[in-house]
Order: C-alpha cells, then sequence, then structure tokens
C-alpha cells in the first residue's frame, strides 16, 4: 500500500511554544523535525543541481539509502537545535571529505534546506536560524 505522508505544521508548532523555547521546541520537536527531514531527503534525492557532484549521486541516486539517511540527518538535526544528544553519526568533515562537494553543491542543498523550511510554514524566526546553523558549516562541507 502507498501512502503519502502528511506534512507536519511547523508553522502551528513554533506558534505554539513559547518565545524563549529553544529552537529545538520551535521547530516541533522531534515530531516536527523527522517530519521535515523526510520531505527534504526525498527533494534532496530528486534535486538536479545536487546530484550534479558524481559522488553525491552515488549515494543520492540509491533510494535504498533514503531510510538511513533520513536517520542520519534528523538526530544530526535534533542535536544542532538545541535538542537531546542522539546522533551516532560521522562529524560533517569526516561525513562529507570524500565527496570534494564545491560552493555551488553547498548553495544547492543549503537552498533546498531553506525552500522545504518555507514549503512547511517554518515563520522567518525559525528559518533564519536554523539556516545560520547550516550555514556555519559551510567551512567542515566544502572542500573543493
Ligand atoms: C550543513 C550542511 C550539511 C549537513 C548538516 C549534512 C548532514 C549530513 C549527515 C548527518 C550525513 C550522514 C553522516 C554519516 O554517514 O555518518 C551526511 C552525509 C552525506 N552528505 Fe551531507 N550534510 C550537509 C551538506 C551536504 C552537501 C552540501 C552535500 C552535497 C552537495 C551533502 C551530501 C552528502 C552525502 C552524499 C552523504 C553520504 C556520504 C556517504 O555516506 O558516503 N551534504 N550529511
Amino acid at each position: 500500500m502507498t501512502q503519502t505522508a502528511p506534512e507536519p505544521d511547523l508553522h502551528e508548532a513554533a506558534e505554539a511554544a513559547p518565545d524563549d523555547a529553544s529552537l529545538f521546541e520551535r521547530l516541533g520537536g522531534v515530531y516536527g523535525i523527522a517530519g521535515a527531514v523526510d520531505i527534504l531527503v526525498d527533494r534532496l534525492f530528486d534535486n538536479v543541481a545536487v546530484n550534479a557532484n558524481p559522488a553525491v549521486h552515488a549515494h543520492h541516486g540509491d533510494r535504498a539509502n533514503a531510510a538511513g539517511y533520513k536517520f542520519l540527518v534528523t538526530a544530526w538535526s535534533i542535536e544542532a537545535a538545541g535538542g537531546p544528544r542522539c546522533y551516532p553519526g560521522r562529524d560533517m568533515v569526516a561525513a562529507h571529505d570524500h565527496l570534494a562537494i564545491d560552493r555551488a553543491g553547498f548553495d544547492a542543498v543549503y537552498t533546498e534546506i531553506d525552500a522545504t523550511l518555507n514549503f512547511l510554514g517554518v515563520p522567518d524566526r525559525e528559518r533564519s536560524e536554523f539556516m545560520r546553523v547550516i550555514e556555519s558549516y559551510r567551512p567542515e562541507v566544502v572542500t573543493a
């Protein structure tokens, strides 16, 4: 049976959280972040600009990698947003140094993350806070 996952309402999650809540809470906690990553990773796997890098395409072109990758990116994002420590994967240098990611490759992923948060109704405050975190990893990810 094929089911389309309903999108998480991240606008409502942000509205419901107190102003001084952590970014993790304002993004809807584990359920909000996992729901967003579910959609993000499908979009990244289909994104032509992201897949222009052959080493990236070797991974993102194989649907068998989707579930594990969603798990790792969800756990990483939970920690990066100030939630509980739960990420079991490699650090950002070790995860990417064999991929020769250039500035355009990073920008393509950055743009897709930003667009997905926008698509899901994440308010400007939470979207720009999360995008600042993503931008701060550019020097660790870009090696070409
Ligand atoms: C700040 C931005 C980024 C974050 C937070 C991020 C996050 C992650 C995480 C959590 C993993 C799993 C690490 C592991 O296997 O232990 C990973 C792997 C990977 N990332 Fe990223 N990533 C970023 C940028 C990028 C960019 C710009 C690209 C491509 C243009 C990319 C492509 C990949 C690929 C292909 C893998 C799998 C590598 C492999 O297992 O051989 N990532 N990333």
